[in-house]
């Protein structure tokens, strides 16, 4: 079916018949795989990437990354392993453009590429793309040397950047000391992220200071220093006074870097065994994370799920190894392997949250949404304003769709606020996706319980997940 017969013929989304018993196994993290991706570009040889995300979102940064001149070679037997052949001088092809589609994680980490690139290069993406905040980013880059050509809103794609001709930024160009830049992040983290990923190219590294209020999604700013640091560069944060550094140096990843599922999209599926009851377990999760879904299974627990983690209770932050015994339980966290297998088991029952703050993992918001609106109580989620500039207003976008179902819903100043109705006044409905693969998936998760749900245009999955509507169907054993 082409995307236009999809819009037409919406997908109707199964009810759950009974509990699940299922084992799903989630592609890689698009936020581990578009890093990686960058930061193999920045090196000096080759590295091979194990268990990248496959989707449109890699697709677009892969593309991205190949117009600059790097090679992206997928194992013909195992396509999500890639090497990447970064530029044999190091230097990025200009002249040229790049396509963002709708991943913030293109159009906020590719920008900072073009610096080292040999001539202009002109950005654009989906018409939505356009709503999208970039301008933060952008900015950087300017105080950094780049001239900065907006072809339509200033702040927004599409846009062409004329790298400064030796990368050296004005104020650090000697390579004596550290470029500054100053920054509001709180529309996205991603603008952070987006500079710290270069800063160590620059030749006297980088200082970046956030002057905003709010820093939504800090775990991914923490994700970004993480793998700064595995690629071999000096970064260090200051969270408190909201500065980050970088030294200069040369980025090398490891010659093989094996990528983690990708936690947030595994929220709709153990999110599911909360709804239908059952169990749905996920393999290879991983003990510690930078992923912000690593928050998942303490906000399913207080949801009113039992986890377990390689058949250990999870004790709200991580497994809990409590026999009782403390020598026996040390041994144990100890020899326990890096990563195990999460269960999430529910009986149907949900917790609303109260006022809960989400600021650290908002784009989970959606599949907790949806959990709130089948819970038993109600749910404020709030540190999330940012989310209006996300693939659609997910605020907005959230409060129509759960009113289309019978529940109730209304935008906060930083959030949303949901009262559940009892599931049998909820009613099944067509249900709008707005081009956002985290609607689409809440929308599925909602069908599990309410009948007759279809979905508009749930191939916008493929944006994070390659075969959403196979895996969902296989978890419900259909
Ligand atoms: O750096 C990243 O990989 C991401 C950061 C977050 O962006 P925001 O800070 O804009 O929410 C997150 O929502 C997005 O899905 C991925
Ligand atoms: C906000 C998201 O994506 P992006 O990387 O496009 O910002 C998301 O995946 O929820």
């Amino acid at each position: 079916m082409n995307a236009t017969m999809q819009a037409h013929n919406p997908w109707r989304a199964p009810l759950a018949g009974r509990p699940l018993d299922a084992t799903v196994v989630i592609p890689g993290s698009k936020s581990l795989s578009n890093r990686y991706l960058i930061l193999a570009a920045l090196g000096g040889r080759p590295v091979t990437l194990v268990g990248l995300l496959r989707s449109r979102d890699t697709e677009l940064m892969m593309g991205a990354l190949e117009s600059f001149g790097v090679r992206c070679e997928p194992d013909a037997a195992e396509p999500t392993t890639v090497r990447v052949v970064p530029p044999a001088d190091g230097r990025f092809r200009g002249g040229t453009d790049v396509y963002c589609g709708l991943a913030g994680t293109v159009m906020r980490f590719v920008p900072g590429l073009a610096m080292f690139a040999d001539g202009p290069v002109r950005f654009d993406g989906d018409a939505q793309a356009y709503a999208r905040p970039m301008g933060p980013v952008l900015d950087g880059l300017e105080q950094l040397g780049a001239r900065i050509e907006y072809h339509g809103e200033p702040g927004r794609l599409p846009f062409t950047i004329t790298p400064p001709a030796s990368a050296a930024p004005p104020d650090g160009g000697t390579g004596a000391g550290p470029a500054t830049v100053s920054i509001d992040a709180s529309g996205s983290s991603q603008f952070i992220s987006g500079l710290l990923l270069i800063g160590s190219r620059l030749p006297g590294g980088l200082r970046l200071v956030h002057t905003g209020e709010r820093l939504p999604s800090l775990p991914h700013v923490r994700m970004t220093v993480d793998d700064l640091r595995r690629a071999g560069v000096r970064a260090e944060a200051d969270e408190a006074a909201r500065r980050w550094s970088v030294h200069p140096g040369a980025v090398q990843l490891p010659d093989t870097v094996v990528i983690e599922p990708d936690l947030s999209n595994a929220a709709p599926f153990l999110g599911a065994a909360m709804i239908a009851g059952g169990s749905v377990s996920v393999p290879h999760w991983p003990r510690r994370t930078t992923q912000p879904g690593g928050l998942l299974p303490g906000i399913l627990q207080r949801m009113g799920a039992r986890i377990t983690w390689n058949a250990m209770a999870w004790d709200g932050d991580g497994p809990a190894v409590g026999t009782g015994d403390a020598a026996g339980d040390a041994a144990t966290a100890a020899n326990a392997p890096d990563a195990g297998t999460l269960t999430v088991t529910g009986d149907g029952a949900i917790h609303g949250l109260g006022r809960f703050d989400l600021s650290a993992a908002g784009e989970i918001a959606p599949s907790i949404a949806a959990l709130a609106a089948l819970a038993d109580s109600p749910t404020q989620l709030v540190g999330i304003a940012h989310l209006r500039g996300h693939e659609t207003n997910r605020l907005a976008a959230l409060v129509a769709e759960i009113r289309r179902i019978g529940a109730q819903a209304d935008e906060l100043e930083d959030g949303i606020a949901i009262a559940p109705a009892p599931r049998g006044r909820l009613h099944g409905a067509t249900m709008e996706t707005y081009a956002d693969h985290r609607m689409a998936t809440f929308a599925a998760m909602i069908g599990l319980a309410v009948p007759d749900v279809d979905v508009v245009d749930v191939q916008t999955t493929s944006k994070t997940i390659p075969d959403f509507v196979g895996m969902w169907t296989a978890m419900l054993g259909e």
